[in-house]
């Protein structure tokens, strides 16, 4: 079943037209890796999944995108939860100032649940998912900026789980990390997919082979090619795609 259908999506920030009539689909518990040079409209279109370039003034878009049923663009559309269905983790690891128990909760409490037992199994839940427990089960309550960068990342990861979304969204998320921070990271990611739709834009062509199903190569905000990871990178369709992991260009 596909999880995300996208239908001849065009986006603008003003004038300037950034993603060109882009089609995909996602199909549940997959990871795919957006790949691509810098400026090709990876992270927009990303973005555009969970209506976070709705904060952008100059931001418009024609086309539709679909999670399962719903077009998430449509009329009705509860952007706060459309954004607990469609998880994000970002590039730099932003924990908020407080502490690691507090993070993870904080989306359960802004969503109204207020039962300390029930948010307190979650948090424990979600962290042992992120494989952060073992790491921080005995300081829960020291602030989660006193962690590692690898770590605030795992933490920022539970947070995301902890609202039980459907798709995760990842950008560049082991960018700032260390070899091991960023193993780690795989590792989870290749743990999640078994629960989670998951989109990763990733500049590193190994770790998109080693986390990912599907890859899409993006250019100019186009997509060139779409198609499983074990193909596009051995057996490319296009000749742009060929040019671009081969490093003849980006
Ligand atoms: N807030 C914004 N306002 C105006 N233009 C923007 C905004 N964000 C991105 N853009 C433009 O959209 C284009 C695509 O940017 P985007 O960040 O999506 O690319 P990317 O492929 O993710 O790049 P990178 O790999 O460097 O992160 C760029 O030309 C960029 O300048």
């Amino acid at each position: 079943m596909n999880r995300i259908t996208v239908k001849n999506l065009n986006t603008k920030f003003g004038d300037n037209h950034i993603l060109k009539n882009i089609n995909m689909q996602v199909p549940e518990n997959t990871v795919t890796a957006l790949i691509g040079p810098s400026g090709c409209g990876k992270s927009t279109f990303l973005r555009t999944l969970n209506r976070m370039n709705d904060l952008i003034p100059s931001f418009n878009h024609t086309g539709e995108i679909y999670l399962d049923d719903t077009e998430i663009y449509g009329k009705n559309i509860d952007v706060v939860n459309l954004r607990k269905r469609v998880g994000m983790v970002f590039q730099k690891a932003n924990p908020f100032p407080k502490s690691i128990f507090d993070n993870v909760a904080y989306g359960l409490r802004i969503h109204g649940i207020e039962d300390e037992d029930f948010i307190a199994q979650r948090v424990e839940e979600s962290l042992k998912s992120a494989a952060i427990w073992d790491e921080v089960e005995s300081k829960l309550y020291d602030s989660a900026m006193s962690l590692s960068g690898g770590q605030q990342q795992r933490v920022c990861i539970a947070r995301t789980i902890a609202n039980k979304p459907e798709v995760i969204l990842m950008d560049e998320p082991c960018s700032a990390l260390d070899p091991i921070s960023t193993i780690k990271i795989e590792d989870l990611i290749n743990r999640l997919k078994k629960e989670y739709t998951i989109l990763i834009v990733t500049h590193n062509m190994q770790q998109a082979t080693r986390v990912s199903k599907y890859t899409s190569f993006f250019l100019n905000g186009e997509i060139i090619e779409n198609n499983l990871t074990s193909e596009l990178f051995i057996n490319p369709r296009e000749e742009k795609t060929e040019e671009y992991i081969t490093g003849r260009f980006g």
